[in-house]
């Protein structure tokens, strides 16, 4: 596979994951063998591929919630399959997740929501916790609806305060899931701009699932293509170059067609 012309696999001088020779089934379906790859630190990582190719279920590997049938995930540095009990946990706290869904609970304020996970990870009293919350929903431009449901706000917004609440404990490394999901463009183009942002200002590492072309080309420093028939990586590198470049039809067909 490295022989093929659209793995432009490049050297990452600081890596945060370090994905080798990862291999997932569940039963007879096997979804891909042989996955590796590097994510830098500061990257916009962008996981692609059509649906049922296993980039949720990859995302899911990167976190610790399922174990491989083979191979090595390094995460931060550490081994994330040979880590146990005190070194996973904390392993686990320094990575933030947004669902697809956003995931926040109904019964609270988008405050409340945020506050949870310092809530539960952290000693800090209730005064300085509502504090690192509001700076969170303040980075994500919602520090007036800090007091509103999840009911009573937009989609867009919804997927924002869930970025915020994955944000709560500062993680070196943010997963999202399929932000743009049914968003309409616009809101969706105003997502990619506060993940742009945030990697930016904050430095953040962002490793995120999606199949909108737009947002790949404008949020993406890099992207790995996984494909079912494959099994694995068809395509990886700079997803502008791979529109302009890409060999492989399925890839082309991918970049050129929504492109077009
Ligand atoms: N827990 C599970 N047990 C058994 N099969 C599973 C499980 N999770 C996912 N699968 C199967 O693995 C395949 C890949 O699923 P996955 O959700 O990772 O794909 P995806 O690329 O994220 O797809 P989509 O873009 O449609 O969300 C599918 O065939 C799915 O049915």
């Amino acid at each position: 596979m490295d022989g093929s012309p659209d793995l432009h696999r490049a050297a990452v001088a600081d890596p945060v994951v370090q994905v080798d020779g990862l291999a997932m089934a569940f039963g007879a379906n096997t979804l891909f063998h042989d996955v590796s790859f590097e994510v830098g630190r500061g990257e916009v990582f962008v996981i692609l591929g059509g649906s049922g190719c296993g980039k949720s279920t990859l995302l899911k590997l990167l976190i610790g919630l399922h174990a491989p049938s083979a191979g090595r995930i390094r995460i931060l540095g550490e081994d994330l399959l040979g880590a146990g009990g005190d070194t996973r946990r904390d392993l686990l706290t320094r990575l933030g997740v947004m669902w697809q869904s956003g995931a926040l609970f109904g019964s609270m304020t988008l405050l409340e929501n945020v506050m949870l996970p310092l809530q539960e990870h952290t000693r800090l009293p209730p005064a300085a916790r509502e504090e690192v919350a509001r700076l969170k929903l303040g980075l994500v431009g919602l520090s007036e609806a800090a007091d509103r449901l999840p009911a009573e706000i937009s989609g867009g917004m919804a997927k924002r305060a869930g970025i915020a609440r994955a944000m709560a404990l500062d993680p070196a490394l943010l997963f999202l899931d399929e932000p743009s999901a049914g968003l309409d463009p616009i809101t969706s183009a105003g997502l990619d701009r506060l993940i742009q942002d945030l990697a930016r200002d904050l430095g953040t590492t962002f490793v995120v699932v999606t199949h909108e072309l737009q947002s790949i080309l404008a949020i993406g420093d890099r992207c790995i293509m996984l494909d079912k028939q494959a099994q694995g990586i068809i395509a990886e590198g700079d997803p502008r170059q791979l529109r302009d470049h890409a060999a492989h039809p399925t890839v082309r067909a991918f970049f050129r067609r929504e492109a077009a």
